[in-house]
């Protein structure tokens, strides 16, 4: 029996679900449940038949969405409001991840639920857009906003980084967009424990949530540790050079304060993520197992 349902399969979320060995959660990829063809969402909701789902599954290239829009739209915004449609039909609740890209990043502190939000490119748009679909269609649903999630298990900013190192001695970063990075295998332990509030029989509390790794930091900061980190476990280095956003332009702006406040989260479902660096050790010494392994 499936007791917990992820859209999503090869994804960086959905390998870490998959990688915490639980025996009643299933990751369907797209080839089982597309978001973007509602009878293949509907059979797996039939076949599996979940206690409830996550929705893993999303177009995340922030840049590139500015020039596909439409797929973009499509992923983001018409697939979950089917799988929100979907779920209230069926008596499932729906878990749906989102992102800190929804807020311009001009609040001087970190980022409540309630906040006004303010995207500053197609991909934060339409998130917020899909979380706003999901809210009016499924009853029961929660929305959980996250932030710069990394991991071994997919490309990020962290593989970015190492990556960069093997080819250039020296890498601009910016220095002054700030937020809390996230640790995918701590993030998807605490999205089952607040599967397992949300299935409770007295949970009333559906709504929007934040949830990313203690500590916060700025990307350039972030580059530095990658590869002080790397020096520690012999691995590729570089130097590091703080730059401002605007001697970085990219096709998405992304926000410059991207912390997001996590007391609600915390207040609700006693679930908070430990310190992100914790989770960096762990990538950066995979990686380089990786690296190293013929
Ligand atoms: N990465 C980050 O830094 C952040 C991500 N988020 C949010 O977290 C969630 C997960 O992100 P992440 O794991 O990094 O994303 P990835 O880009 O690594 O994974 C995206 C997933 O979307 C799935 N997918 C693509 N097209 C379809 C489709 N037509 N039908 C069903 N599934 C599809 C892929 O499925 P398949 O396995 O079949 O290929 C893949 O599993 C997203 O909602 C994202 O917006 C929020 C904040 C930060
Ligand atoms: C590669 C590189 C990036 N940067 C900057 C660009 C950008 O502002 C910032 C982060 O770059 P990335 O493209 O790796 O990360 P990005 O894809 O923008 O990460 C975002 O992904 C989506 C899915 C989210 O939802 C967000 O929470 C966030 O995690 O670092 C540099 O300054 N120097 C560099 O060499």
């Amino acid at each position: 029996m499936t007791r917990i349902l992820v859209i999503g399969k090869s994804g960086q979320m959905a390998q870490a679900f998959a990688g915490l060995g639980i025996d009643d959660l299933y990751c369907a990829g797209r080839d089982e449940a597309d978001l973007l063809d509602p009878q293949s969402l509907e059979k797996a909701l039939k076949y599996h038949r979940p206690k409830i789902i996550i929705n893993a599954g999303a177009y995340t290239a922030v840049d590139r969405a500015e020039s596909e829009p439409d797929i973009c739209r499509a992923l983001n915004v018409d697939g979950p409001r089917e799988l929100a449609g979907l779920c209230n039909a069926y008596g499932v609740p729906l878990i749906h991840l989102s992102t800190d890209c929804v807020f311009d990043g001009r609040k001087p502190t970190p980022y409540l639920p309630s906040d006004v939000t303010c995207p500053m490119g197609v991909y934060g748009q339409s998130k917020l857009d899909g979380e706003e679909a999901v809210r009016s269609v499924a009853a029961r649903s929660i929305i959980v906003r996250v932030s710069w999630i990394f991991s071994h298990l997919a490309s990020n900013f962290v593989t970015t980084m190492l990556g960069l190192a093997g080819s250039r001695e020296s890498i601009s970063v910016v220095n002054d967009q700030f937020g809390c990075p996230t640790y995918a295998p701590a993030l998807a332990e605490a999205l089952v424990t607040i599967s397992d509030c949300a299935l409770t029989a007295d949970f009333q509390d559906w709504g929007i949530y934040h949830l990313a790794g203690a500590g916060e930091i700025d990307r350039a900061s972030m580059a530095r540790l990658i590869f002080e980190v790397s020096a520690r476990h012999d691995g590729p280095c570089a130097e590091v050079s703080g730059i401002p956003t605007r001697a970085y332009p990219t096709p998405a702006q992304r926000p410059l304060n991207a912390r997001l406040d996590m007391s609600d989260t915390e207040r609700v479902f006693s679930v908070s993520l430990p310190d992100w660096r914790l989770g960096l050790e762990e990538t950066v010494r995979v990686l380089i197992e990786e690296f190293d392994t013929p």
